[in-house]
């Protein structure tokens, strides 16, 4: 049994990867950029007099433009601007049109100055760059639109130091640092393939990297399939309409219509962007939708600056929250890595693998099935031969010995404790600051989303540490084989002339 758990036990690595400073305790994150900080040139009006003046501005506008909706008119709303229901709509309800002339898109773009000088880069990263441009023109065809946008997100992307420090030892936090390199990243690409070469068209000043920053998060904040990728869009007015916590996730509240198959550059299109009631609401209410069932607490967060925090209540019956992607991975050191490299290949798996639980859950068999082949060791690694290359998967399917399966079961629990021990508050601390009601949008956010990560991870200890429990219970290899083979009873009996030999 030792030799099993010496061996190769398997490695628990988060991909969260916090950069402490010691010295300051604070989370550090890279700031390479000095430029002047140059946000977008008007803030969104927050008094609720200014608010309902640019409702209606907004509305003016869009109505000029040719967006279409009888059924809805947007209103000053608790999550910043919505859509409100003028009459009762139905679900399935076509309830607005926007023609692709008020998209920001490609072909926005392309029909612009800044068209030519953006040719060949990613759609996403053409669209970021024409919102900036827009934003700080005072005459822009969009302007109050661009008015409406919010200048500051609470996405963790958008978040101080100080603020990210609550999500020490989260995966969260790992990955705001990933999108924050990916996006310092195409900054400086950007800088140096387009912005500094056509530094006539982009004023320096104005093309920032918290600009840059900014478009990327309203991008991400307000497009929705199938507007997404290649077909990227912002579609004004259709990007009013909030989350709403009790919906399911049903037909798709937006539906592009139309008949241009091909850009029609300077020829405009008949493309539409129409909006589905995804639900029944009565006239007054906001109508909503569904950002997305499978979407973790940490998804929300760092997409839209917001989480869910009724697990289970009747805001979101049956869609869980709280997740954690495990990722595990067979020790390049285990002596045997080779052997179990093959096997998994053949059933179409790798060394470093990434689970994705829910809480409630507890972990699939695919997962127990990944440990059990890491931790085989000692006599149990006969299964690892050329001979059994093709069955070895089915046969670690099913417990394969006593110590293998207290190895597996031993390692997941120093590795969920090392992770647990990560965190700067524990699950009772989590709850007690949700339960005093007066927590900041963001710190809320933190503490939902590692309280989510550690309850998930308790589960994990708790299901672990039951099956510790029942090993003395369980059929392993052996007994199964001999079963089949008609040598043991259902009862674990020897026949008798096995016993006799
Ligand atoms: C597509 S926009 C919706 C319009 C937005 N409320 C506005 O004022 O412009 C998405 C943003 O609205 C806010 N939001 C949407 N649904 C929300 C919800 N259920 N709870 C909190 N904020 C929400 C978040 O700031 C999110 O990033």
């Amino acid at each position: 049994m030792a030799m099993a758990m010496a061996l190769s036990a398997p490695g628990l690595h988060f991909s969260a990867a916090c950069v402490l400073n010691p010295a300051s305790g604070r989370v550090q994150l890279r700031k390479t950029f000095s430029r002047i900080v140059l946000l977008p040139s008007n803030s969104r009006v927050s008094c609720s007099v200014g608010a309902e003046a640019q409702v209606q501005t907004i509305w003016s506008w869009a109505q000029s433009h040719g967006i279409q909706g009888e059924a809805v008119k947007p209103a000053e709303v608790s999550e910043g601007l919505g859509l409100i229901a003028q009459r009762p709509v139905n679900a399935g309800d076509e309830i607005l049109n926007v023609p692709e002339s008020v998209w920001i898109n490609l072909a926005a773009v392309q029909n612009s100055s800044l068209g030519k000088a953006c040719e060949g880069l990613k759609p996403w990263v053409a669209v970021a760059l024409f919102l900036i441009h827009e934003s700080s023109n005072p005459s822009s065809k969009w302007r109050p639109y661009l008015d409406s946008l919010p200048k500051s997100l609470d996405s963790p992307l958008f978040w101080s130091d100080e603020e990210l420090a609550e999500l020490v030892g989260t995966q969260l936090l790992g990955s705001v640092t990933g999108y924050l390199e990916f996006l310092e990243n195409e900054y400086n690409n950007l800088v140096e393939e387009v912005l500094e070469p056509n530094n006539k068209i982009f004023n320096p000043a104005v093309y920032t990297f918290d600009g840059f920053k900014w478009a990327f998060g309203i991008l991400r904040s307000r497009t929705f399939s199938p507007l997404t990728g290649e077909d990227i869009a912002l579609v004004p007015i259709a990007d009013l309409v909030n989350h709403g916590k009790g919906l399911g996730d049903g037909s798709p509240s937006w539906v592009r219509k139309g008949t241009s198959q091909f850009w029609n550059i300077g020829k405009g299109s008949s493309d539409l962007l129409t909006v589905r009631a995804s639900a029944n609401f009565s006239a007054g209410e906001q109508v909503l939708m569904q950002y997305g069932a499978t979407k973790s607490n940490a998804d929300l967060a760092l997409d839209y600056g917001f989480v869910e925090r009724d697990r289970g209540s009747q805001f979101s019956p049956g869609i869980e929250r709280d997740s954690l992607a495990l990722s595990l991975e067979i020790s390049p050191d285990d002596r045997f890595v080779d052997d179990k490299a093959d096997i998994l290949e053949i059933n179409g798996f790798q060394c470093s693998m990434q689970f994705d639980l829910s809480r409630g859950q507890g972990p699939s068999d695919e997962m127990i099935t990944f440990l059990r082949l890491s931790a085989l060791s000692g006599p149990d690694s006969f299964l690892l031969e050329a001979l059994f290359r093709n069955e070895a998967w089915g046969h670690v399917s099913l417990p394969v010995s006593r110590d293998n399966e207290e190895a597996l079961c031993t390692s997941m629990l120093e590795g969920l404790k090392a992770a647990l021990d990560g965190y700067s508050t524990t699950v009772e601390q989590d709850m007690e600051l949700l339960a005093r009601g007066d927590l900041s949008t963001r710190m809320e956010i933190a503490v939902v989303v590692r309280l989510g990560e550690k309850r998930v991870m308790q589960e994990l200890q708790t299901w672990f540490e039951a099956r510790l429990e029942e090993l003395d219970t369980l059929e392993y290899y052996a007994e199964r084989r001999l079963r089949n083979l008609g040598l043991m009873d259902e009862g674990g009996y020897m026949t008798p002339w096995v016993f006799n030999e």
